[in-house]
């Protein structure tokens, strides 16, 4: 600091030597009790410039800077003539590294690189990297690129403010952002490159949500996006890292073309430090995220102007004709599902969190089924809401933060994820008052799904680093609109297999008028969408990872019961709340169970602080042959669903396989 102090005053007295000269004033015309304009400490400027230029200090480096290779050996004093690689080196080596990333595989080169804003000239460090050398074909290879590399959430807040339409800061501080057209995610125009290798490894066909495409396809798409954020002025580069198992962690570089998808990513995944950072060198996997711009729908696999292009061998994922960043967390889980397994770790869809005992709980569920809402408990340190892997030492966190829905949120029942909603937090497609900028969160006029993504930190009793112990509880989440799940069963290792292998919810289509028809949802290990390889390897290491650690299985309904959805409400959250307390605490595994029809669930008599006739949802049925044809016909889909699973065998014990047959409804 004081170094930098020393250089303003130099640099103002100069100017001020060089300027006109003063003008005189006759001292003597001035009454000393007079508080003159001029009597405050002046200024340290001479030019409004010069004043902006003090507005901001540089960064304090917060290590030494470090030598590399040969050199740095314990007779060296620390900063001294052979420790460096100087800044300018490591700039110059980042945007090499950013400039391979960003290359075009058919002119073989990457584009001119310059970090900084490029409205801001005096500012930009020009250390162009990779000029192209020869066979200049476009004006992209005649330009700069600005690379705004690991921005702050401050700098990401100014460039979407200024640059990007429907940015604004909200009463509590958040970026309130529109994501476009897409909402929400599109799987059906997911697509993952069929090579040697995937073919055999990855779960096609039947079920399967893996649609294939060819590499040359993914070449075509990839091209198109590096170009597109080629031609811009800048793009936002992030380095940051996934899954905070430190032996089991992956290297992930966004190159997008929105602040929006930078911040978002900042949040979501876990941030380097500026040490870490500095040795970042060569990514493990990238997202080239064009989803401003089009796929073209005459290439071939194109069915929409959307494609999300997932290519393994090339670690690389294209995002083209949609800007939900919700597409780039899951994506990445995508990849994620594929190495971790192969490295004999389990990955999870499902939230995390701990008790003050250090007991572990999971919870299962497809989207809106809970895990956010009910892993963040002001009881429990949260490992974390959505994406875990579970090794040999217990399970880690794949992110850095978490990814709320803001629909009807309500600071009186969840009060830590209203507090999470301030300044760096993205706060995805929410309507707010064009004044007081306050939002409105049962406003859904953009979407149903409108979005919360902040660092985990923001969450007062975060567990950081975000690990644990072997869980001690597997909560498997159902929101049944049909209303004949019972709000809480216990399940046997057999059954817990079987729910998770159908991943079963049922919501309702939305919110327009006339749809009162619960829709079933199957979705296997409560994650179609995500898995790579075939689900029963999924629920093999979940079976033998929850044998082996004594974990118990639960089936948690927290969606309608006692009627379906239309003519009753939503199971209160507050009573799931207690649900889940006894579970954690204990006390449910000792409650008196009564087995239900069809389904054949173990469900508890009684629950401290909840009213017992819920927990049959017989009792709350008024018209019981309604009650049971309901129950049936739920069953039925569940049968049907299962057919697809019935030639597969989980585990290396042939019974296992043949008592999950067994555990699903009887009837
Ligand atoms: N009984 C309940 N249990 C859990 N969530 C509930 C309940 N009733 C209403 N909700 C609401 O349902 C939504 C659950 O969504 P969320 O936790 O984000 O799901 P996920 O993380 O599994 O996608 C939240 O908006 C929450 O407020
Ligand atoms: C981010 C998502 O997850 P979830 O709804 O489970 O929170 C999503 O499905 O887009
Ligand atoms: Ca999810
Ligand atoms: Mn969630």
């Amino acid at each position: 600091m004081a170094e930098n102090g020393e250089l303003r005053l130099g640099r103002s007295g100069s100017l001020g030597r060089r300027g006109l000269p003063k003008i005189q004033t006759n001292k003597a015309e001035w009454s000393e009790e007079v508080c003159h304009d001029d009597s405050a400490t002046p200024v340290k400027a001479q030019t409004l410039g010069e004043l902006h230029s003090l507005q901001k200090k540089r960064s304090t480096p917060t290590t030494p800077i470090r030598g590399v290779g040969i050199g740095v050996g314990a007779s060296q004093p620390a900063g001294a003539v052979f420790a460096a690689i100087s800044e300018e080196d490591r700039h110059k080596q980042q945007l090499q590294s950013i400039s391979a990333s960003l290359a075009s595989l058919t002119r073989e080169t990457g584009p001119k690189l310059v970090k900084g804003d490029p409205e801001r000239k005096s500012e930009s460090t020009h250390y162009s990297a990779a000029p192209p050398s020869i066979g200049i074909s476009s004006d992209s290879a005649l330009k700069f690129t600005h690379v705004l590399y690991n921005l702050s959430p401050a700098e990401l807040y100014e460039q979407a403010i200024k640059y990007e339409k429907g940015s604004f800061i909200t009463s509590t501080g958040a970026l309130a952002t529109l994501s476009g057209a897409k909402t929400g995610r599109a799987p059906r125009d997911k697509r993952i490159v069929i090579d040697e290798t995937t073919e055999d490894e990855l779960w096609w066909g039947k079920g399967s949500p893996n649609i294939e495409m060819d590499e040359h396809t993914f070449l075509v798409n990839r091209e198109r996006a590096v170009d597109y954020l080629n031609s811009l002025d800048k793009v936002f580069v992030n380095d940051q890292f996934l899954n905070w198992d430190p032996e089991n962690q992956i290297k992930v570089r966004i190159v997008s073309a929105r602040a929006y998808h930078s911040l978002f990513m900042h949040n979501m995944c876990i941030r380097p430090t500026p040490e870490e950072l500095e040795d970042f060198g060569t990514p493990d996997f990238t997202i080239y995220n064009a989803g401003q711009f089009p796929c073209n729908r005459y290439t071939h696999y194109m069915t929409s102007s959307t494609s999300i292009d997932l290519n393994l061998a090339r670690r690389e994922m294209v995002i083209l004709g949609t800007q939900y960043a919700g597409e780039m967390k899951k994506g990445l889980f995508g990849v994620m599902h594929y190495l971790m397994p192969k490295r004999q770790i389990l990955s999870l869809h499902s939230g995390c969190n701990m008790g003050k005992d250090g007991d572990v709980a999971l919870f299962f569920g497809l989207s809106g089924t809970g895990k956010t809402t009910l892993s963040t408990d002001h009881n429990r340190y949260l490992i974390g809401d959505d994406e875990h892997c579970w090794g040999e030492n217990g399970v880690s966190n794949i992110e850095g933060g978490c990814y709320a829905k803001c629909i009807d949120l309500s600071r009186e029942k969840e009060p830590d994820i209203w507090n999470a909603i301030k300044f760096g937090t993205v706060l995805e497609n929410v309507v707010f008052d064009e004044h007081t900028r306050e939002v409105d969160y049962s406003d859904s006029s953009v979407t149903e799904n409108t979005r919360a993504a902040y660092p985990i930190e923001y969450i007062p009793n975060a567990k950081i680093p975000c690990v644990g112990q072997h869980p001690k509880n597997v909560i498997l989440l159902a929101c049944d609109a049909f209303g004949v799940l019972p709000p809480v069963s216990k399940l046997s290792l057999a059954q817990t297999m079987y729910h998770f292998i159908s991943g079963y919810t049922a919501l309702v289509a939305g919110t327009e008028d006339g749809v009162k028809e619960p829709r079933a949802t199957f979705s296997a290990c409560f994650g179609a969408a995500f898995i790579m390889m075939h689900p029963t390897k999924y629920a093999t290491m979940l079976a033998e990872k929850m044998q082996k650690h004594g974990a118990t299985g639960w089936l948690v309904n927290t969606g309608w019961s006692g009627g379906r959805y239309g003519s009753v409400s939503r199971i209160k959250l507050a009573y799931t709340r207690k649900i889940i307390d006894a579970i954690h605490s204990g006390s449910l595994l000792k409650a008196n169970y009564t087995k239900t029809e069809v389904f054949g669930l173990e469900i508890p008599t009684e629950i401290e602080g909840v009213p017992s006739e819920i927990l049959d949802p017989i009792n709350t049925w008024p018209d019981k042959k309604a009650y049971k044809d309901t129950l049936l016909h739920l069953g039925g889909l569940f049968k049907k669903n299962f057919e697809v699973f019935l030639n597969y065998k989980v585990g290396k014990d042939s019974n296992l396989t043949q008592e999950i047959l067994a555990a699903g409804p009887v009837f």
